[in-house]
């Protein structure tokens, strides 16, 4: 293994509290309840669109025009992008003790996962950051992450995706790149064709070189 590929939310970070908020600023804009946090880490995972989506649908329908309510969502969540946000216990001594090239692949837009690492001193640890619209696809599609390959100058063999989601056990599966699930994140349950001994549940103490 010569360099390790992490998604963002669920798995580096637990943002969903901003999320959350910013979620209901959007909300609260369309004139509809506010939904709560543990809906919102059930609807992270695919995009700010699909989470936009996934909110207004939960409180009482989608509107044919949703581009209004992502300009809101863009904004309220631009404003506070690290309030509530933390790294998950252990992230950063993980971070810090591995010695490989090391980039990002999330289906947050590129601007606010550059701004968030900004933010919470983590962009120093990245070759590359690959954002939901970085490339003409999302994941569960292959694209972002061989993309982000290839910007690191290597093939998908030589690289481990580490994830929270089943979207990213797709994604890795359809790269064929080998995988490691953060079972701590924002998808807990088991997944389906996951061999158990690719899942791990604290980053104390972790020792990725075991996934490759
Ligand atoms: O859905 C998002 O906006 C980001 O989610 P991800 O970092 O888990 O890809």
């Amino acid at each position: 293994m010569k360099a390790v590929i992490f998604d963002l939310d669920g798995t580096l970070v637990h943002s969903a509290p901003d999320i959350h908020a910013a979620a209901n600023v959007m909300l609260s804009h369309a004139g509809r309840d506010p939904v709560t946090l543990e809906q919102v880490i059930g609807f992270v995972g695919n995009g700010i669109e699909k989470l936009v989506e996934r909110c207004l649908r939960a409180t009482g329908g989608v509107p044919d025009d949703l581009t209004p309510h992502y300009a809101q969502m863009n904004r309220a969540y631009a404003r506070d992008l690290t309030t509530l946000t933390r790294l998950f216990d252990g992230v950063r001594e993980t971070l810090d003790m591995l010695d490989l090239p090391m980039a990002l692949c999330t289906n947050k837009p590129e601007i606010p996962a550059r701004d968030l690492c900004d933010q919470l001193d983590l962009t120093r640890y990245f070759d590359v950051i690959t954002g939901g619209d970085s490339t003409p696809a999302k994941k569960p599609d292959p694209l972002p992450l061989v993309h982000t390959t290839v910007a690191l100058g290597l093939t998908v063999e030589e690289c481990l995706y580490v994830g929270d989601s089943v979207t990213d056990f797709r994604t890795a599966r359809a790269a064929e790149m080998s995988f490691a699930y953060f079972t701590g994140g924002y998808q807990p349950t088991p997944v389906e064709g996951l061999r158990p001994e690719e899942c791990f549940d604290t980053w104390h103490g972790l020792d990725l070189s075991r996934y490759a």
